[in-house]
């Protein structure tokens, strides 16, 4: 579970877009999400075709912040389970900066649900191999942190 809190932030506008969480999918099997009335933020691209890639250009939804409603995005686990059947949920969290946007603290908690260590997941497909709850988050941690090194070096050349 991930309790988030984003800041306030002043009304300023350098005619930019930011966005505070970057386009990414989740690595577990469904994610939770709680958002307060009016909390803004969430953009999502459901349906790609891709388990855990950083890319961008898609079409990106704005999804209202409602008390009481649950947003559920699939995560990869999911994903492969189903051989691929249901995709995992590109989102991301843009940050207020352009008129109209929320700029006040935002609230949200994130409830993934992971797999037991040693349970084992495979579609009925047999698309990809069996794998334990510890080898997939393993592999899933190791692919996020391979790729954030690549951001960072890119980065830091600019
Ligand atoms: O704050 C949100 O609405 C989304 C958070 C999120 O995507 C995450 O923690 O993985
Ligand atoms: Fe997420």
């Amino acid at each position: 579970m991930r309790l988030l809190h984003y800041f306030a932030l002043s009304e300023v506008s350098d005619g930019k877009v930011y966005h505070r969480a970057g386009a990414h999918a989740d690595w577990d099997f469904l994610t939770l999400l709680f958002h307060r009335d009016g909390q803004d933020g969430l953009e999502i691209c459901p349906g790609r075709e891709l388990v855990t890639e950083f890319g961008t250009g898609d079409e990106w939804t704005k999804v209202k912040a409602r008390t009481g409603e649950v947003v559920c995005n699939i995560g990869d686990l999911l994903m492969s389970w189903s051989d691929d059947r249901f995709k995992s949920t590109f989102h991301r969290v843009k940050a207020p900066c352009e008129p109209g946007d929320y700029f006040g603290d935002r609230y949200s908690i994130a409830y993934f649900n992971q797999p037991c260590k040693d349970s084992l997941t495979q579609g009925p497909l047999k698309k990809y191999p069996i794998v334990t709850g510890a080898q997939f988050t393993d592999t899933a941690m190791k692919r996020n942190f391979a790729a954030l090194q690549e951001k960072l070096k890119t980065v830091a050349a600019a």
